[in-house]
């Protein structure tokens, strides 16, 4: 298990107020009627060389969230740094020559990966657009990349559908390794592999990020999945971060009671941790993201409501040293309002 924890690091990628916003169009002329806030409002860092989990329930918008900070969208709102360069509201034009810096690995990769493509062609195309290598140059930039991943050279020449789920995910991954980035948002890498799988594309991300200094943005659902690759945790609901918290404090203690019902849920290996973990079980369902509740988003859904909860929105603030929470619950205790320093 990678444990950066000990690491001082300083933050790689800076995120602020991000929305994304989807429009809704309806009627005879289609008109704007209303839009999906997918992404509303995120605040946080990803530290140089960790893994900071993005965890929470289908479609809280941990993708777009993802998305949105590569730049993949016109983003609605809010601004988003990576080493330094504001990215937020530049061109694609002049997003060009950061673009092999952030690179992402995505869930499926057999949708991700054009069948029509070799291998090794897959893997080349970055190079081909982002590089002026010669031919013999990529060709063995390619190769090592294969080697890197664990891919037999031999195999360069075939197609996505000769290789396993395991193997076209390494495929992705050589390709998002193509031009030496520093930030990786992986997607789910994992979701859409067989369990006995899973275990060797996460060892096979923590050795990548060991051997050439990556920092990652690691989307999942999956909790107890989470916790052994992420360095920090932020935990995601109806398009906001409610908690963001270091992997050790946010297991053994959440703050937030959505945190804590999705924790409830999830297996605790530890017995003495077990015993004093509630189940909490949430009634109703997530509300929709294009019309989200007033005051807090959890609120329709939360078993320690207030009446504050259903009028005014929870400040996300510092709660206590590294860890942050938007919930009435800990307003009084804060000790840091929304804009003075960042998780
Ligand atoms: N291009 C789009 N246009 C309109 N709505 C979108 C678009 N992309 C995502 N959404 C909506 O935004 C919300 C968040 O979706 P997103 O895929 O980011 O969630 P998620 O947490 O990643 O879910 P999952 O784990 O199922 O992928 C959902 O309600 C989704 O339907």
């Amino acid at each position: 298990m990678l444990d950066n924890a000990a690491k001082p690091s300083k933050p790689l990628v800076q995120v602020r107020d991000l929305q994304m916003h989807f429009p809704i169009y309806s009627g005879l002329f289609r008109r704007q009627t209303g839009a999906v806030k997918a992404v509303d409002g995120v605040t946080f860092d990803v530290m140089e060389g960790e893994t900071l989990g993005l965890v929470g329930e289908s479609g809280c918008g941990k993708s777009t969230c993802g998305r949105a900070i590569l730049r993949l969208y016109d983003i609605t709102g809010g601004e988003v740094a990576i080493d330094g360069a504001r990215i937020g509201k530049m061109s694609q034009g002049d997003l060009r020559p950061l673009r092999p810096a952030m690179q992402m690995v995505f869930q499926d990769p057999q949708a991700s990966l054009n069948p029509r493509m070799t291998v090794e062609a897959i893997i080349r195309e970055p190079l081909d657009e982002h590089t002026k290598l010669t031919a013999a140059e990529k060709e063995k930039k390619v190769g090592e990349l294969m080697d890197t991943v664990g891919l037999n050279r031999r195999f360069a020449k075939r197609y996505p559908h000769a290789f396993s789920g395991g193997q076209r995910q390494r495929i992705g991954i050589a390709r998002a390794l193509a031009l030496n980035p520093k930030f990786i948002v992986c997607d789910e890498p994992i979701a859409a592999l067989d369990v006995s799988i899973q275990a060797q594309v996460v060892n096979l991300l923590e050795d990548l990020q060991e051997q050439f200094g990556l920092t990652y943005l690691f989307i999942s659902h999956d909790l107890s999945m989470v916790r052994h690759i992420a360095t920090r945790i932020a935990v995601m609901y109806l398009g906001k971060v409610v908690e963001l918290a270091p992997r050790g404090p946010l297991y053994e203690e959440p703050l937030h009671p959505y945190t804590k019902a999705l924790l409830s849920a999830v297996p605790e290996p530890d017995p003495a941790l077990a015993q004093t973990r509630e189940r909490v079980v949430l009634q109703g369902d997530v509300p929709s993201p294009a019309n989200p509740p007033k005051g807090c988003n959890f609120c329709t859904r939360c078993p320690a409501v207030m009446d504050v909860c259903r009028q005014i929105e929870p400040t996300y603030q510092e709660v206590r040293p590294g860890r942050f929470v938007a919930c009435h619950l800990y307003e009084s205790t804060g000790t840091a309002d929304a804009t003075a320093g960042h998780p």
